[in-house]
């Protein structure tokens, strides 16, 4: 039987992650390798000569699985039938930009692409904000489509996630697919909190394997929340095949599941779970099955982890009422 294709729309195509992007959907990574798709790349006008560069090198490519490329400028175009989005393009934060202004800007953009795609995705849409400040964009996009379950709307902490296992795997000498349930709470950004707590390497309690919590407090949390700046430092631009690999695996894990005994983090809107005021965009620890995710409930929370977890809300509360104060939710 010959699949439909799944319609992806990417944003910001033409920009440095969604060049290490597309060539991984378009090869099946994004969906698996029996999954037929349609990309629609939606860029700024500014954009769109660049992006139709890259539809010509995809092209190129003669990937079996890619079905068609389609280049817009317009969002209600772009999401026209979008099954998947990955919403990429962001305005960044240029020098002397206060955060209320950067709030602002993106507002300008994540507001109509939510409701571009209230007004056309379809109706299975599933949405991953990767543009920062991520989890407040994917708040205001989520807010802007009320006739879309909120819970489809998401934000990406997995290259947060995926940081924080390479870590630990570093210190402990363990391999990487030998840890599970590790958590990023909170905030993609410098307050977010990466949780050992109730991560096992190869069955055992990581926190007790690595019995440091000078290495955890001083250089665990601050290298994996601050491994953002630490790349553009040393790269001169920011992560792109890293984050783009993030985006990856987030969406590949929301609709094929998480591996057994394991979970994964992702930016959802809380249901009030562990004390996250409801609708607020925060990662959680969740479970996937059957494309759809669960809070992983009943986690004991230490004094240690309740501090952060609670920071990190904090300052998502503030993004939210900064967003509100400017009419955007
Ligand atoms: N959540 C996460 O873990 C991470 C998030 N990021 C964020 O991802 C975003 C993109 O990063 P890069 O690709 O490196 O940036 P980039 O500047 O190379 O590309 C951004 C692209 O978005 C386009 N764009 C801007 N406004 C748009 C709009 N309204 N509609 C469609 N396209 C639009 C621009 O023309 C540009 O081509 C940034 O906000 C960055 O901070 C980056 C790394 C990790
Ligand atoms: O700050 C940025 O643009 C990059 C970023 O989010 C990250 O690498 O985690």
């Amino acid at each position: 039987m010959t699949r439909t294709p799944v319609n992806v729309t990417v944003t910001g195509a033409a920009g440095q992650i969604g060049y290490a992007l597309l060539f991984r959907i378009a090869s099946g990574h994004l969906l698996g390798a029996d999954v037929p798709v349609k990309l629609r790349l939606l860029e700024i006008p500014q954009g769109v000569k660049a992006a139709e560069g890259t539809a010509m090198e995809l092209d190129d490519c003669a990937f079996p699985l890619l079905k068609g490329i389609d280049i817009f400028d317009d969002p209600n175009q772009g999401f026209e039938g979008a099954n998947i989005a990955l919403l990429v393009g962001a305005r960044p934060r240029t020098k002397g930009m206060e955060r209320g202004d950067l709030l602002a800007a993106n507002g300008g953009i994540f507001k109509p692409q939510g409701q571009a795609i209230n007004a056309h995705a379809a109706d299975d849409i599933k949405v991953l904000v990767v543009g920062n400040p991520a989890n407040t964009n994917a708040l205001i996009a989520q807010q802007s489509a009320p006739d879309v379950p909120a819970e489809r709307f998401t934000a990406m902490t997995r290259l947060d996630h995926n940081r924080a296992l390479t870590q630990l795997a570093q210190k402990t000498g363990a391999s990487v697919e030998d840890i599970k349930r590790l958590t990023i709470w909170g905030n993609h950004s410098a307050t977010q909190y990466p949780d050992i707590f109730h991560a096992e390497i190869a069955g055992k309690n990581a926190a007790e394997v690595v019995n440091d919590e000078a290495w955890l407090a001083d250089t665990f949390i601050p290298t994996v929340a601050k491994r953002g700046a630490a790349i553009i430092e040393a790269r001169g631009a920011s992560s792109a095949a890293s984050a783009a690999n993030a985006a990856i695996d987030h969406v590949h894990t929301w609709v094929n599941g998480t591996r057994e005994g394991d979970w994964t983090s992702m930016g959802i809107p809380s249901d009030g779970s562990y004390g996250v005021p409801e609708g607020l965009i925060s990662s959680f620890p969740v479970t996937c099955e059957n494309g759809t995710y669960e809070i992983v409930q009943g986690l004991d929370i230490n004094e240690f982890s309740r501090a952060r977890i609670d920071a990190s809300v904090q300052e998502l509360a503030e993004e939210r009422d900064a967003v509100r104060e400017l009419g955007l939710i």
